[in-house]
């Protein structure tokens, strides 16, 4: 592997070589290369094929995906990003590259010169590229942070299974660091907490916050997938940092898909039900560290419609941590705390 040249900021405070092979994968889901139906049908075929987010067997799923799902739903699906999609490409691309890049200048600052790439589980920029442009960079170990703060076997789970695919086909093994969550950190949870109050300053404060989750099949937590229980701690902790009291907010779970039951509340019958309460909720979406989709249009457009349709006012949608200054450094944080000087 090539040696990577010193860099003023690593030589100045780490004060030692040791740090100077290591090198940062910050991993996100994935999403098309553009809004058409040919390049959802392409994004959504890796993805559904993975059996950490699947795991019928294949006899059975296969059929259901290629003759009914490929067919009917990247047409529709491909409409939904048409209308998030921006001038710098799909949101959650474009935004987990502001968070690439501050990361790099964060820890650059810090004096820590690491290479920082961004991948994803599916589509571009591939964990094979990516690996291949650190071992470009003379990085011998690699500090893998997915930017999923719970653990789920569908989505961190999927990563290490994604990274550990690619690098059984090479003839040379980087370390790996791997992080496995961040759900408990504090500088998460108040990042969280700060996001919310920030919010209300500017946009004014709603009857009840609803905390809502991507959800997952119930029956792979039955199983043992503690991503529920990540889900319920963080949401507490949240609202015990507001202050908020029991009634005035709920833990709920969206992006429901396929026919069998996954993690309840659901976050649509949910906003049906309080559309017909209240007037004005509040809406924060946790475990997503970018916003995407499942948020600026899931959330903001179909939900809104839901809410609204029940009889609700106004629901206004708290975004993401992005890359906001306390996001980006919490998460340099808890990378710095990987880096071996
Ligand atoms: C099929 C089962 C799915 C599981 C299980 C699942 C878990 C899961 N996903 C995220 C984060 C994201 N999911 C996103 C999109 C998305 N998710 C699924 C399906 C499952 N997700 C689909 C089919 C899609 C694509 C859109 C669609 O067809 O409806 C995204 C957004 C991607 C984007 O391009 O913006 C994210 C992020 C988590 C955190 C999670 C479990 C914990
Ligand atoms: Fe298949
Ligand atoms: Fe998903």
């Amino acid at each position: 592997m090539a040696a990577k040249a010193p860099s003023a900021a690593t030589e100045s405070s780490a004060g030692s070589d040791s740090n100077l092979s290591q090198g940062v994968l910050l991993v996100n889901l994935g999403t098309p290369d553009a809004p058409t139906p040919a390049a959802v049908k392409r994004y959504l075929a890796e993805f559904l094929h993975d059996h950490r987010v699947v795991d019928l067997t294949r006899w059975l799923w296969c059929p259901i995906l290629h003759g009914v799902i490929l067919q009917v739903r990247p047409k529709r699906v491909a409409k939904a990003y048409a209308e998030v999609w921006t001038d710098s490409g799909s949101p959650l691309l474009a935004i987990s590259r502001q968070q690439q890049l501050a990361v790099q200048k964060e820890l650059n600052h810090r004096g820590f010169g690491l290479p920082v790439e961004l991948a994803m589980t599916y589509g571009n920029p591939s964990i094979s590229s990516a690996l291949q442009s650190l071992d470009h960079q003379g990085v011998e170990e690699v500090i893998v942070l997915p930017l999923y703060p719970q653990y789920s076997a569908t989505t961190t789970g999927a990563v290490f299974d994604k990274l550990a695919r690619v690098i059984a086909k090479r003839p040379e093994f980087p370390g790996i660091s791997f992080i496995r969550d961040y759900y408990r950190r504090e500088g998460y949870l108040d990042a969280l907490a700060q996001s919310v109050k920030d919010h209300w300053q500017e946009h004014g404060r709603g009857e009840r916050l609803l905390i809502s989750f991507h959800g997952i099949p119930k029956r792979y937590a039955d199983n043992g997938d503690p991503y529920p229980q990540h889900c319920h701690y963080t949401a507490e902790q949240l609202a015990a940092r507001l202050g908020l009291k029991e009634a005035e907010w709920l833990c709920s779970f969206q992006s429901r898909f396929g026919r069998e039951e996954w993690l309840q509340p659901y976050t649509d019958k949910t906003l049906e039900q309080w559309g017909k309460e209240i007037r004005q909720v509040d809406v924060i979406c946790p475990a997503f560290a970018a916003d995407c989709l499942e948020t600026l249009e899931e959330i903001q457009v179909e939900n809104r419609d839901i809410f609204c349709t029940a009889g609700g006012e106004q629901l206004s949608y708290i975004p993401a941590l992005n890359d906001r200054h306390d996001h980006i450094a919490f998460l340099a944080d808890l990378i710095q705390q990987k880096i071996t000087v």
